[in-house]
């Protein structure tokens, strides 16, 4: 049997992630689980644990204890994807990552999966580079008004408040609101797959996403699948603010896909000029101003622990 590294953020929903470690660690012994625990002190850190724990090139199961961020992170320190199997119990707000890969939701639940597999799924990963530097998603990445709402919440104290409410997803819909009318929409080219090159007016955001939900739960790709060779990209654009604030609640079911002002398309590679730099993010987390980002996939496949 191998050992499990659980890379846990105690911190992530503010607080609840070491909260819920604390059921989850006595039941590892319980079962007499082999088991270690690396814990994040800041951010960037587990990327730095993991990168030092895969730097052997051997294999190793991560189970991960976080929210979206923390999977960011992991996926961006391991050394060589095909050596590792990832686990995973979601203990953040927005939890896009369980949702797409259809994981429990339920913390026991989940370390049950990681024990008991049902299924090793392979998926894809995704790479962003913006100004000759790589960043790896599992979820997603986009620039514009996406992003500039996980700038915003990544500094927001009404995070921290709502979570400890439970109510954190609140958080990005009072940011998304405030975000949409304050900023402009965008001239933006977007070219696929090295095709044509096409030019969209007053752009909202643009997505490119491995598997189908991101800001905590908003269907934006309904079609995405994280195994299939390819990035679903959704753009926003040309429409009226009223329009996408009134579309926007309709993407939780997926149904914008049908309205106007909404492409959704399938490529292997995205590169995305915008009129200006604008907030960019990799599955939630704020990742700088860029004009210019492209997305594609990396090479190798991560495998997965699934119900
Ligand atoms: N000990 C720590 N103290 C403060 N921040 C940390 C710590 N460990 C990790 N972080 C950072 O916390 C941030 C948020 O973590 P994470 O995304 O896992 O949780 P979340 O924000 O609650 O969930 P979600 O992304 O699903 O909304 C990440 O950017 C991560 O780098």
């Amino acid at each position: 049997m191998m050992k499990y590294t659980f890379i846990l953020n105690p911190n992530s929903r503010s607080g609840m992630g070491g909260m819920i470690w604390e059921t989850i660690e006595p039941e590892l012994i319980k079962r007499q689980v082999e088991y270690e625990c690396l814990r994040t002190d800041y951010p960037g850190h587990a990327m730095k644990l993991v990168r030092e724990l895969t730097a052997d090139r051997e294999e190793h199961i991560l189970a991960v204890l976080g929210g979206d961020g923390t999977v960011n992170e992991v996926i961006n320190g391991i050394c060589d994807i095909s050596k590792v199997t990832l686990g995973y119990i979601p203990t953040g707000s927005s939890n896009d990552f369980a949702r797409g890969m259809k994981l429990p939701k339920d913390p026991l639940k989940a370390l049950e999966v990681i024990l008991n597999p049902g299924e090793i799924k392979k998926m894809d990963v995704g790479l962003l580079t913006r100004a000759g530097k790589e960043r790896r998603f599992a979820v997603s990445t986009g620039i514009g008004f996406d992003a500039a709402i996980c700038h915003q919440a990544a500094v927001s104290k009404l995070k921290v408040l709502l979570n400890r409410l439970k109510l954190g997803k609140l958080t990005y819909v009072g940011i998304a609101l405030n975000r949409l009318f304050h900023d402009k929409p965008v001239k933006a080219e977007v070219t696929l797959d090295d095709g044509v090159t096409k030019q969209y007016k007053k752009v909202y955001f643009i997505a490119a996403m491995n598997n189908p939900y991101e800001g905590g739960g908003f269907y934006f790709c309904p079609d995405a699948r994280s195994s299939d060779r390819q990035l679903d990209v959704i753009i926003i654009s040309n429409l009226p603010k009223l329009a996408v604030l009134l579309l926007l609640p309709t993407a939780y079911k997926g149904w914008h896909v049908h309205f106007p002002g909404i492409s959704v398309m399938q490529c292997k590679k995205v590169c995305v000029k915008m009129e200006r730099a604008l907030p960019v993010h990799t599955d939630g987390e704020p990742v700088f101003l860029r004009k210019e980002i492209k997305a594609e996939l990396l090479k190798e496949q991560i495998r997965v622990i699934s119900a």
